[in-house]
């Protein structure tokens, strides 16, 4: 898919789009049902569309030391956007100038000037414009001048509540995969590159392949099932720490899959690993013999809750 940056004006091949506006982190039902909501708006009229999401997060940009929150990188979020039918990802490059411009301006500046838009579909709660001032239902009033047209789609509700990015940060910060896995459609998913460790997992038989946390938020440290997406593009169950390794000298923040029954070589690769379900939180154990014990009970258990 095509990947189009905000400080750049849209090529020719994708003005007169139908843009969905929005964050997009995490891609959960309500960011579906807004891009759905721009896909079949597109193809009534025989438009593209395009995707945006925020790089860096505005939240990041206004407090830049805060903790790391991400629930997918944009490499993620392309793919996910390209599978719910866009034709390109916008990357809205969040800056100081950016984060100046009054509703109008941006309206004037970025949907009309710089990317072209014919339409615009965002959720019902987006706002825009310096400080936040410009509510979703601005747009349209704002658009019209430049012939562009606005659209909302309603917020999607689970057990009453609606569906948010920050209901799902909650849910993986308790533990709680199941909630997180129903608001996304699919498992909180964490890829990167395998890193080398201390090359200790082997020797006590249980190899695991490390991945640092880098930009993603932080799910409750502990013991997980997971699957992995191994570079034979097929899914592996496994058993995973994430967090500090307790046991060991100096705590790192990682992500460790142990995959059941499989060997080979893993550094370098880049490789998905869903988190399934919260087994139980690290511990510090005295003896190597005690944490390989326990290592062989999480992946029975593991196994068990994964039906692998
Ligand atoms: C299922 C599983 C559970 C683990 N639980 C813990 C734990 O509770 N505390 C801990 O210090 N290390 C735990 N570990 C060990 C570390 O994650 C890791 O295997 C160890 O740091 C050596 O890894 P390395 O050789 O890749 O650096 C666990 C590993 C696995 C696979
Ligand atoms: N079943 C397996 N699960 C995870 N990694 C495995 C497995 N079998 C082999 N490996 C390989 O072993 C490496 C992990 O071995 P380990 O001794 O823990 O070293 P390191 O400390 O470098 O992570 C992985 O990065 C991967 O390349």
């Amino acid at each position: 898919m095509t990947r189009l940056d905000s400080r750049q004006p849209v090529p020719e091949a994708f003005r007169g789009a139908i843009v969905a506006l929005g964050n997009f982190d995490g891609f959960h039902l309500g960011h579906q049902a807004v891009v759905g909501e721009a896909v079949r708006w597109a193809r009534d009229e025989g438009r593209p569309v395009l995707v945006a999401t925020f790089d860096p997060h505005p939240r990041r940009f206004f407090v830049p030391g805060s903790p790391w929150f991400r629930l997918t990188t944009l490499d993620q979020r392309e793919e996910l956007f390209g599978a719910a039918g866009a034709d390109a990802m916008l990357v809205i490059h969040f800056d100081a100038s950016l984060a100046a411009m009054t509703g109008p301006e941006w309206v004037e500046t970025m949907l009309h000037r710089q990317f072209g838009a014919a339409g615009v579909v965002t959720g019902a709660n987006f706002t825009f414009g310096k400080g936040r001032s410009e509510p979703a239902s601005a747009l349209a009033r704002l658009g019209e001048p430049f012939g562009i047209r606005a659209r909302t789609a309603p917020a999607v509700l689970d057990s009453g509540e609606q569906v948010s990015s920050t209901r799902i940060r909650a849910a993986l910060q308790a533990g709680d995969c199941e909630t997180a896995t129903r608001l996304l459609s699919r498992p909180f998913t964490i890829r990167g590159p395998v890193l080398h460790g201390d090359k200790l997992g082997r020797t006590i038989g249980f190899p695991t392949a490390n991945l640092a946390l880098d930009h993603y938020l932080r799910p409750r440290f502990g013991i997980y099932a997971v699957r992995g997406r191994l570079p034979d593009g097929q899914l592996h169950a496994g058993a995973a720490n994430l967090g500090v390794r307790p046991t060991f000298d100096p705590p790192k923040e990682l992500l460790e899959p142990y995959f059941f029954g499989w060997s080979g070589d893993l550094y370098g690769h880049e490789i998905d690993v869903e988190l399934h379900h919260f087994l139980r939180p690290e511990a510090k154990f005295d003896s190597l013999e005690a944490l390989t014990a326990q290592i062989a009970a999480d992946c029975d258990e593991a196994k068990r809750v994964l039906g692998a």
